[in-house]
């Protein structure tokens, strides 16, 4: 076999002055590495310190022809520890957290400073060295970083209570780290060595201590670091020349209540005992989602209950609101004063003041953030607002809410194994005060890394998101958020600090804060009731829509529509990044209410059709041939002909003669419509070719103001 070798790679051994840390510094060296021997050279007990230990390693590995240098820090400052591996090689590819001390004593004579100190060294040490390497590594896309328990963590040990828990939480520490590291190819492993070293010399039986050596545990490290070592999260036993994996394992267990009893009482758990604790039949387990997927199988077998809680929720939650609510909501989707119709969303004295349908998400999400059933949806999966993001949603009005008080119900409605993670589909209904259900909410809860539970991949109770129409978009609008939009957005309720802490988003795996998707879907209605409802609230039914990336604040979101009788498709994008971020979306209308401003070229056509076919008398009574021609940048991109007088709308040129003729682009065809624009200024301006009767022009104009308010 090719040797290993480690050539380029650089890496940081702490306490590696003598021991198990000297054999890994000699044998990374030795396999072209360049190390960085730490060692505070301080006694076994964490007491004084002195260069002398790391400078023997460092000359140790400079005469045999290796590179190394030599570090004093104690690994409680891990960042300097770190940056001596920056400042001399520019860069840290292994991290072995080795460094230890010992302060045994029996369990009742450990005082508080034996206690900070071991946790100190073994634990805040190796927090602190892995945290300032881990986003170096993670830009590199390389990092291997091992971590050293004991067997004193793994069984506990007479009179080193102190070192066994911290021993033992370097193994939580390191699993967690795996986790969070292995999308950028950063592993962390757990070494448990039993060697001879400064902690254990005058411990250990002479011939046993000789046993002991370090040297036959360093490969097995070594190995761990390498490229072509898969291994991650995994705790690894190492002595004497041999080594193997440690790993959990739970009993198979017992079910402790009947399909007839929900109840668990103690009796039932004394009945039970020897079956909870029998390990004759076990499971091995290596995550969480191993953990929760071997639950429900068995809570599957007992035939007592599907694998995932869909429960009604016991609570009910009440919701009030005043204007004040509506308001805040309305600036939190971007409703602007500059905007004169959307006044209405934001002045309480308003003759038209106005509610955005949307707004009636909060109820809903405020039930299933504060009742358990979504967290409790995977038994034996904590899920909290660290690891889930919004999914989806559904919402459905069925009468317009006009107190201020409102009552939801929540229940889980299934909960779907996606393999990165689980949908819980959550069905939320609202009634008013008078108990009449207005409102229906479906939340579709992602819980990221919680899929592979062994669930369905596919639900039924789902409302599905739907495709849109294979063509290009009948209209486009766009719309910036503001930076603060999550900081306003969240003064509505949803405070999940993922949309304001850089702290929590940077755990989440975001570089920044992200914006909540009900504020995204917030953005997307309101641009479409502007388009297609001319902002009448009371024609908004119901919505759907699928968030598929995250939006920053402060990005530009264009709403691209396609307009299908009365039901919008929808797709948002992200302008700045050009990504899909809410897919399989549409908007229900109860009716189509065109604004003028929405309307243009394709928009305009097929509304005038509708129109001509619905008011063909109208049309008539106008009469005319419009000819009407869209060019862009001189080239013609379209003509269409409008015969008013016998109520037909046609792709082309007239078959007969036309009395009229338009050229016009779409932006002063539109401020002709609207009036804003007359014939002979057009035509004055140059900005508009007209040939026949012009007057026909501006009949034309009030007929489609006047549909478009139909
Ligand atoms: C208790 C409180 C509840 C309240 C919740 C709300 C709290 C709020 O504060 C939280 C927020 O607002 S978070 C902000 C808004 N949401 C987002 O930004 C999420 C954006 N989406 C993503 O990043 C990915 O789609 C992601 C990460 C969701 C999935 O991406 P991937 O893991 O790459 O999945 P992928 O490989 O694309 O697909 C795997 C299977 O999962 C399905 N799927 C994908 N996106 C989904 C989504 N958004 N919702 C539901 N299912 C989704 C896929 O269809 C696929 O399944 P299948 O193969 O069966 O089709």
């Amino acid at each position: 076999m090719a040797e290993l070798r480690f050539d380029g790679k650089v890496v940081v051994v702490t306490g590696a002055g003598a021991g198990l840390g000297r054999a890994y510094a000699h044998l990374f060296a030795s396999r072209g590495a360049k190390v960085v021997v730490n060692d505070l050279g301080g006694g076994r007990h964490g007491d004084g310190s002195s260069s002398k230990a790391a400078d023997t390693v460092v000359d140790e590995i400079k005469s045999k022809g290796g590179t190394a240098v030599a570090d004093y820090h104690s690994v409680v400052d891990g960042d300097k520890l770190i940056k001596t591996a920056l400042d001399n090689f520019g860069r840290i590819d292994i991290l072995i957290n080795n460094a230890g001390i010992l302060r045994d004593k029996s369990f009742a004579r450990i005082s508080d400073q034996d206690w900070d100190l071991v946790h100190a060294v073994h634990l805040k040490g190796s927090f602190k060295t892995t945290q300032a390497a881990f986003p170096i590594m993670k830009k590199q896309g390389f990092g291997r970083i091992v971590m050293t328990a004991s067997n004193s963590g793994l069984y506990g040990n007479f009179g080193q209570a102190n070192y066994s828990a911290a021993k033992m939480g370097l193994i939580g520490l390191a699993k967690t780290v795996a986790i969070e590291g292995a999308r950028n190819n950063i592993h962390c492993n757990v070494i448990v060595p039993t060697a001879a070293s400064r902690l254990t010399e005058d411990i250990l039986p002479p011939d046993v201590f000789q046993a002991l050596n370090p040297e036959y545990i360093a490969p097995v490290v070594a190995y761990m670091c390498h490229d072509d070592c898969e291994e991650n999260g995994s705790v690894i036993e190492a002595a004497a020349g041999w080594a193997g994996k440690c790993t959990i394992i739970r009993a198979n267990g017992t079910l402790l209540r009947s399909p007839e009893s929900d109840n668990v009482s103690i009796e039932n758990v004394k009945q039970n005992w020897s079956k909870i604790t029998d390990i004759t039949n076990y499971s091995l387990l290596s995550s969480i989602q191993e953990a929760t997927g071997a639950l429900i199988e068995s809570l599957d077998a007992s035939g007592t209950k599907e694998g995932t809680n869909n429960q009604d929720s016991d609570e009910t939650d009440v919701f009030e609101y005043t204007d004040k609510d509506l308001i805040l909501y309305a600036l939190g989707v971007g409703t602007t004063v500059a905007d004169p119709t959307e006044i209405k969303f934001l002045y309480e004295g308003h003759e038209e003041f106005s509610t955005l349908p949307t707004f009636f998400v909060l109820p809903a999400l405020q039930s299933v953030m504060t009742s358990s059933t979504t967290t409790s949806a995977i038994p034996g999966k904590d899920i909290d607002l660290s690891n889930i993001l919004h999914g989806e949603q559904y919402i459905e009005i069925l009468s317009f809410p006009t107190g201020g008080k409102l009552v939801s119900k929540c229940k889980v409605a299934e909960v779907l194994d996606k393999g990165s993670g689980a949908a819980i589909v959550s069905d939320v209904d609202t009634f008013d005060n008078n108990g009449n259900l207005v409102i229906k909410n479906q939340i579709v809860t992602f819980a990221v890394g919680a899929g592979r539970f062994g669930g369905s991949r596919n639900g039924t109770k789902l409302v599905p998101c739907i495709q849109k129409p294979n063509r290009s978009p009948d209209l486009t609008l766009t719309q910036k958020t503001s930076l603060d939009q999550a900081a306003i957005y969240r003064l509505s309720g949803d405070r999940n600090p993922l949309h304001i802490d850089p702290n929590i988003a940077a755990v989440a795996g975001f570089e920044k804060p992200i914006l909540h998707g009900l504020c995204s879907l917030g953005f997307s209605v309101r641009v479409i009731l502007k388009s297609y409802a001319d902002y009448d609230i009371s024609l908004f039914k119901a919505c759907k829509v699928r968030f598929t990336k995250p939006v920053v604040p402060g990005q530009t979101l264009r709403v691209d529509m396609w307009k299908e009788d009365n039901r919008i498709h929808f797709e948002t994008v992200v302008v700045e990044t050009n990504t899909v971020v809410i897919t399989g979306a549409y908007v229900d209308l109860k009716s189509i209410k065109m604004s003028a401003t929405s309307l243009k070229s394709d928009a305009i056509f097929e509304f005038i059709i509708e129109q001509v076919k619905n008011d063909p008398g109208k049309a008539k009574s106008i009469g005319g041939v419009f000819h009407y021609k869209i060019t862009k940048d001189g080239k013609e991109v379209k003509q269409w002909t409008m015969d008013l007088k016998n109520a037909k709308v046609y792709e082309g040129a007239p078959e007969n003669k036309p009395n009229t003729t338009l050229t016009i682009s779409d932006e002063d065809f539109m401020l002709l419509a609207e009036g804003k624009l007359q014939p002979q200024q057009a035509f004055m301006k140059g900005k508009l070719k007209i040939t026949g009767n012009i007057m026909l022009a501006q009949k034309l104009a009030p007929l489609l103001k006047t549909n478009a308010k139909l």
